[in-house]
């Protein structure tokens, strides 16, 4: 899919990963609603880049994960703002073990819940233009973080979901890709202070910071390049793309049925 003139809404676009990928769905020509629970980062953010691309191209519309409600109402103005959806980018997430019935909630439900309230505008059986969504899972949701099971539950879960809803997206003609991005560590906001967010295994931090060292920690950037590509490459669809130090590779999955 060629970027020029889509439409796009990414959540947890105030900083880090979803930040990164505004920014390159902006340089490739789409207009992006940038949708967020932090209403200062948003603004702020915003208004940075306006002035870079032109006040018609964002709009930051604060919005939780967690609420249907608000999903709807950020989905419906985008849609009235630039005409329609074309891309989802289901980004939004946390990394806090204490909390994890909202660490589910925001990471494995939000991901639904968007998912599911962006066909009423995207799939082709409701009038919609067909498109793309990317979810952002890990490469926790490949491979198990010992020090962070919910976590690791819940990005298990984006990939699965993904990998299922792909499927049944090309058998029910929505006209709607979907890919999933597992990133290793990344450089941004959620890998700071991890002991205190590991929760019961905080004790095993030096084990996550071994992993850490192991596996190298790579920029916002290279993770926004792997979106463009399962974005505009119209022949992916369930595909997983982990990114890491070493470079990206797609998921070998077993294969029940040949
Ligand atoms: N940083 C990493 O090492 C890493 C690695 C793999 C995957 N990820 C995933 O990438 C995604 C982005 O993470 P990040 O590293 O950029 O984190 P971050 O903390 O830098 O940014 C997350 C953004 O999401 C927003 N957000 C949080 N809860 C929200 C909610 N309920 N509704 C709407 N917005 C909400 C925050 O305000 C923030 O702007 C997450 O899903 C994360 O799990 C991160
Ligand atoms: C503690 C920080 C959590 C950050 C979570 C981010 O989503 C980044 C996850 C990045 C990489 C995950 C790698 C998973 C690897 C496992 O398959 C396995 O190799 C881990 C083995 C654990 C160990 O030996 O300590």
């Amino acid at each position: 899919m060629a970027l020029n003139g889509k439409s796009a809404v990414v959540t947890g676009a105030a900083m880090g990963i979803g930040r990164a990928i505004t920014e390159i769905l902006l340089q490739n020509g789409a207009q992006v609603a940038l949708l967020d629970v932090n209403k200062t980062a948003g603004e702020s953010l915003m208004e940075e880049l306006n002035k870079q691309y032109g006040a018609d191209r964002t709009l930051f519309l604060s919005c939780n994960v967690e609420s249907e409600e608000q999903i709807k109402a950020a989905f419906q103005k985008t849609a009235e703002t630039f005409g329609g959806i074309d891309i989802l980018c289901n980004n939004a997430g946390i990394l806090n073990e204490s909390t994890w019935e909202k660490t589910v909630s925001i990471n494995l439900m939000g991901v639904i819940r968007g998912t599911y309230l962006a066909l009423e505008h995207m799939s082709k059986l409701s009038g919609g233009r067909g498109g793309v969504i990317i979810n952002t899972a890990s490469m926790a949701g490949i491979g198990p973080l010992p020090t962070c099971p919910v976590y690791t539950a819940t990005k298990s879960g984006v990939v699965g979901f993904t990998r299922a809803m792909a499927t049944a997206s090309a058998a029910s003609g929505y006209g709607i890709r979907i890919n999933v991005l597992c990133p290793g560590f990344v450089q941004t906001d959620l890998m700071s202070n991890i002991t205190t967010r590991l929760g019961q295994f905080s004790h095993l931090a030096d084990l996550a910071h071994q992993l850490i060292d192991k596996i190298g920690i790579i920029k916002v950037s290279d993770v926004a390049e792997c979106l463009l590509e399962l974005v505009t490459d119209d022949t992916k669809n369930g595909e997983a793309l982990m990114v890491f130090e070493k470079g990206r590779q797609y998921v070998n999955f077993p294969s029940f049925t040949q």
